[in-house]
Parts: structure tokens; C-alpha cells; sequence
């Protein structure tokens, strides 16, 4: 399928390379501290992201350049999805789009437009490890990949604050996939510095059918929630200081114990299912277990990766997950393969 875009102006590709592999990785939220609703529609939020080992690969190939007549687009993109969500019926929210609504097209024209490139034609290839509308971020992944292939394949040399600043207006989620490793966020989340962090996290991810909209979970969230408040009275988003303090401990168990989510109750009023894995999990021993992010990913925390393996297995032979996956944390930022 073909995507064209908006325009920029005129191109010189020098020496640059004609095809670019970067890795970008799921993240899960430790902390997800939201307050009230603010006037233009997102949340305040005091987040505690953290890179897991699980990962999108987006190789980006330059083509042939269109002539660059000033009418053309800017960027024109085909795109390939293989792995998770790579097929299903069309407007689906848990299969990743090939048109101009997915996240990766939308960064390669930032670039391009940021860059005044024009006439640029690629192709891209989305080999998806990341479970998609899971509450991982995984087409915030993709997004990420694309600013840092498009920038490495057309020579763009743009500054990392401002491959942030790109990120930070594809989504809340996008910045952190190009730091990686453990990071607090505030504001609507995207404002981020980084956490300093002791030792390796086991993490095991129970898969969910379907998607839940990250949107419909903050509605959930704001029932109830009056002007200015949320509905259990905070003005604030609740503050990360067990988590940050946690972290920086290396012990599991005291993370295990810190982990906090306030859209876990929403994210299971919408879908009460969560309630039932998060429950087996604790009863299978894990440190900790929550609902990622908006769901419906639940994250659980296990003393090692021995133990880790055993819990997985355990989620398996319950049968409440689609699937079940194993990962170590913190992980690296999008990287150039
Ligand atoms: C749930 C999280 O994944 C936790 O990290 C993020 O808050 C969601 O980040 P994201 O998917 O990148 O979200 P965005 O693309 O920025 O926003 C999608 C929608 O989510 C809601 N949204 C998102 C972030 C935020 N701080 N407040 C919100 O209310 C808004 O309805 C927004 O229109
Ligand atoms: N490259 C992409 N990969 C996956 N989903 C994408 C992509 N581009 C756009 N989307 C769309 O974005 C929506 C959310 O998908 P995504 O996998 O990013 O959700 P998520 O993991 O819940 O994200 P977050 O944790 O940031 O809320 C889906 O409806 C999906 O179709």
C-alpha cells in the first residue's frame, strides 16, 4: 500500500546509507500516577517508564527519489508488517495500519519536513515483537525507530533534543522508546529524565485478546471525576517516590511492592477479565502484578529468570492469557542495527 504526504522542499542525499535496520523496545509503566483531566483533553501524569526487552525492528529502504517537482509529496511510503497485528480485518485497533495513521509514515514525514526534504520515496518493513493496542507502546516503538532510520538513512544529522521534540508530538509515549532504560516522565508524559536504576528486572507479560484504547481508559478513569479533580479527590497525579526509591535498590521485591498503576481499575471495569490474571499471577508467586499501562498487557515481577520461566508457565496452563512473554529490564533505547 502507498502513503502520500505532505510536501517540504528540496533533498541531497550524499553519501548516505540506502537502507537502515533500528530496534526499538516495549516499555512498561512501574509507576503511572495520573491526575484530573486538563483543558486540552490529556492528563497530568508523574510516570515511571521502564525499556523491556521485547522489540519492534523497522528497516527503512531509500528508493529512487521522485523528480522533486514543487507539487509532490514530501515523503511517499510503502509499508510491510510482519509478527504481532500484521493481519486482521481492516480498522480492527489491534492490526497496525499501512496508511499514513501509523506511526512510523507519520515520523519519517516529520523528518523529512523538519530536514526540507522533499521527493523522498522509501520503503518500510515492520517486523512487530511488540503486542500491538497492549499497553506497551509498541507503535510509539515504531515511531521512535522511524525518526532515528529516516534521520541515519537521509543524513539528516538532526540533534537528539530535537528527535525528542518530534517524538514528544507523535505521541505522549514516543519520547522514551529513544532513551530507553528507566526514566521518569511528567507532564502528559513525554517529558522525561532519566532514573538511575540497580541491578535486572525479570518480567513475564500475559497477553490479552484485542486491544483496549489507551483514550476509552482515560474516559474510564474520569467517571465520576468532577472539575479540577479526580474521582477520588486528587488534584495531583500520585507521586512516584516508592517506585523511584525502589528502583534504585536492585531488589525486586521492594519494586514488586511499589508498583502502582491508577488506570488498573479502570482498564478492568472495561474489561474484568484483568482482574482474574492479575489474581492468578500473585497466587503463582510473582513480586508484583499490574495492569501495563493502559492495559489490557498484564506485567508481572519475578525474582530471576528462573522464576520468571516458572510463572510463565504457570499464566500458560491458566489459560486466561493469549499468550505469554519473558522479558529483562531495563533495556537500550532505538537502536541503528
Ligand atoms: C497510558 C500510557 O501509555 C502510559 O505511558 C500513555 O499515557 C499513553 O500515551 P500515548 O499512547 O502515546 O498517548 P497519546 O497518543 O499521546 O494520546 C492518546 C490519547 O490518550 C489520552 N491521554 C494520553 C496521555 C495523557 N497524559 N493523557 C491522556 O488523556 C488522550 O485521550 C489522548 O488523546
Ligand atoms: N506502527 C504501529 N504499530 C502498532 N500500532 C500502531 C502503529 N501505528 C499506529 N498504530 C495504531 O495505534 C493504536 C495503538 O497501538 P499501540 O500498539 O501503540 O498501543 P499501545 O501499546 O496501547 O500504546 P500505548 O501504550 O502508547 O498506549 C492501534 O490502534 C494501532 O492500530
Amino acid at each position: 500500500m502507498s502513503t502520500e504526504l505532505s510536501t517540504g522542499s528540496t533533498l541531497s542525499p550524499e553519501s548516505s546509507p540506502s537502507r537502515v535496520t533500528v530496534r526499538a523496545p516495549a516499555k512498561v509503566n512501574l509507576h503511572l500516577g495520573v491526575g484530573p483531566r486538563r483543558a486540552d483533553g490529556f492528563h497530568e501524569v508523574i510516570t515511571v517508564l521502564q525499556a523491556v526487552g521485547l522489540y519492534d525492528e523497522l528497516t527503512v529502504t531509500d528508493l529512487e527519489p521522485t523528480d522533486g517537482s514543487d507539487d509532490g509529496p514530501a515523503v511517499t511510503a510503502t509499508v510491510e508488517i510482519s509478527g504481532e497485528g500484521a493481519v486482521g480485518p481492516a480498522g480492527d485497533p489491534a492490526v497496525v495500519p499501512t496508511n499514513a495513521d501509523n506511526l512510523a509514515v507519520r515520523a519519517a514525514l516529520l523528518v523529512a519536513e523538519t530536514a526540507g526534504l522533499r521527493g523522498r520515496r522509501i520503503h518500510l518493513e515492520m517486523a512487530k515483537g511488540i503486542p500491538v493496542a497492549a499497553g506497551m507502546a509498541g507503535g510509539s516503538a515504531d515511531g521512535a525507530a522511524a525518526l532515528v532510520a529516516c534521520d541515519a538513512l537521509w543524513g539528516t544529522g538532526l540533534p537528539v533534543q530535537t528527535l525528542a521534540e518530534l517524538a514528544a508530538r507523535l505521541g505522549s509515549d514516543v519520547p522514551f522508546p529513544l532513551t530507553g532504560g528507566t526514566a521518569l516522565g511528567v507532564g502528559r508524559g513525554e517529558q522525561l529524565s532519566l532514573v538511575a536504576t540497580a541491578g535486572e528486572y525479570h518480567w513475564v507479560f500475559a497477553l490479552a485478546d484485542g486491544g483496549l484504547s489507551t483514550p476509552s481508559v482515560y474516559r474510564e478513569f474520569d467517571s465520576g471525576a468532577t472539575e479540577g479533580r479526580t474521582a477520588d479527590g486528587r488534584t495531583a497525579p500520585t507521586p512516584a517516590d516508592a517506585v523511584l526509591t525502589a528502583v534504585a535498590t536492585g531488589d525486586p521485591a521492594v519494586l514488586g511492592a511499589a508498583l502502582c498503576n491508577d488506570l488498573q481499575a479502570p482498564a478492568i471495569r472495561l474489561r474484568p477479565s484483568l482482574g482474574d490474571v492479575l489474581a492468578e499471577g500473585r497466587a503463582l508467586g510473582a513480586l508484583g502484578a499490574l495492569v501495563s499501562g493502559s492495559g489490557p498487557t498484564t506485567a508481572f515481577l519475578a525474582r530471576d529468570a528462573a522464576h520468571g520461566a516458572e510463572l510463565a508457565a504457570g499464566l500458560a496452563a491458566s489459560g486466561l492469557a493469549r499468550a505469554v512473554r519473558q522479558a529483562s529490564a531495563p533495556a537500550p533505547g532505538a537502536t541503528v542495527l
